[in-house]
């Protein structure tokens, strides 16, 4: 589902991403490590073309997202969710959702927001799966934080993706509405074969929703393996320089250590 190659970026002397080489499979959720700077955002603005790479190869989807000339097609296929949600505070939460859907309609209907009801009928299960249906009329800005971010996820699922992009979703969240989101979030890999990529800088929620951690330190690849597996070492090379707590015995839960940045 995403094949990356050799996948560089600098920003004049900074070289951010330094040669990534990464596979992902339909339906995979993987969760995206590493220290602020590491390259996490820029490699998944990569992923959507809201940064154009340097080099390499990128195939997202079935579409090339460094040598395309219409993101359009990228676009349709690769949705992105963000930390602070980018809704639409005075429109309807039902709204917001169909705006999901407007890379699939005409120019016209979309100025017009002009929606078919099958759209409707899409964004009222996608509002069903994150359990705000009975919301569908209010105004966004009456929703909390959390509300909205579930919003958010909606919408991404109304556009009918492949692909989801995450970058740090829950980053301004309580821990029980951070929960809630991965948990959605999961949902979508399992139950719709979405693939997501999940920016976190919580390493036990990305040992517990995550199916695979990458780690990256410097803008380089460092750790890629199934969440169980990451050890204290491995974590040393993701948070080069930070001493990890050492980890809890796997009957209480998973590890509840924190980096800086959280
Ligand atoms: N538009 C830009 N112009 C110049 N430098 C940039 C730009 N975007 C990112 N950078 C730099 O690229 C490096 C990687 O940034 P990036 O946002 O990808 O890291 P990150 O791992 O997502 O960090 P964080 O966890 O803090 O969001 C940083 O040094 C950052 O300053």
């Amino acid at each position: 589902m995403i094949s990356v190659h050799h996948l560089t970026k600098q920003y004049g002397s900074n070289a951010v991403l330094r040669g990534i080489d990464l596979q992902i499979g339909a339906g995979e959720f993987v969760v995206i490590l590493g220290q602020s700077g590491a390259g996490k955002s820029t490699l998944l603005r990569c992923m959507n073309r809201l940064v154009q790479a340097d080099g390499g190869e990128l195939t997202i989807a079935g579409v090339d997202a460094i040598g395309c000339s219409d993101t359009r097609a990228l676009r349709q296929q690769v949705a992105m969710i963000f930390q602070h949600h980018n809704v639409v505070p005075r429109l309807s939460v039902l709204k917001n959702v169909l705006t999901g859907r407007l890379g699939s309609v005409s120019t016209l209907a979309s100025v017009l927001q002009l929606f078919r009801r099958e759209d409707v009928d899409l964004a009222m299960q996608c509002l069903q799966r994150v359990e705000l249906a009975h919301k569908a009329q209010q105004r966004t800005d009456s929703l909390s934080g959390g509300q909205m971010q579930r919003v958010g996820i909606a919408r991404a699922l109304a556009q009918r993706p492949k692909v989801i992009l995450a970058d740090e979703p829950v980053a301004s969240l309580d821990p029980k509405t951070a929960r809630l989101v991965l948990q959605y979030l999961r949902d979508a890999t399992r139950e719709l074969g979405i693939t997501v990529v999940c920016n976190l800088h919580q390493v036990d929620y990305a040992r517990e929703f995550g199916d695979r951690i990458v780690g990256l330190a410097h803008g380089r690849m460092v750790y890629d393996g199934i969440a169980s597996d990451m050890t204290d070492a491995d974590l040393q090379r993701i948070y080069p320089g930070q001493e990890p707590e050492p980890a809890p015995s796997r009957s209480i839960g998973p590890m509840r250590v924190h980096y800086a940045n959280e």
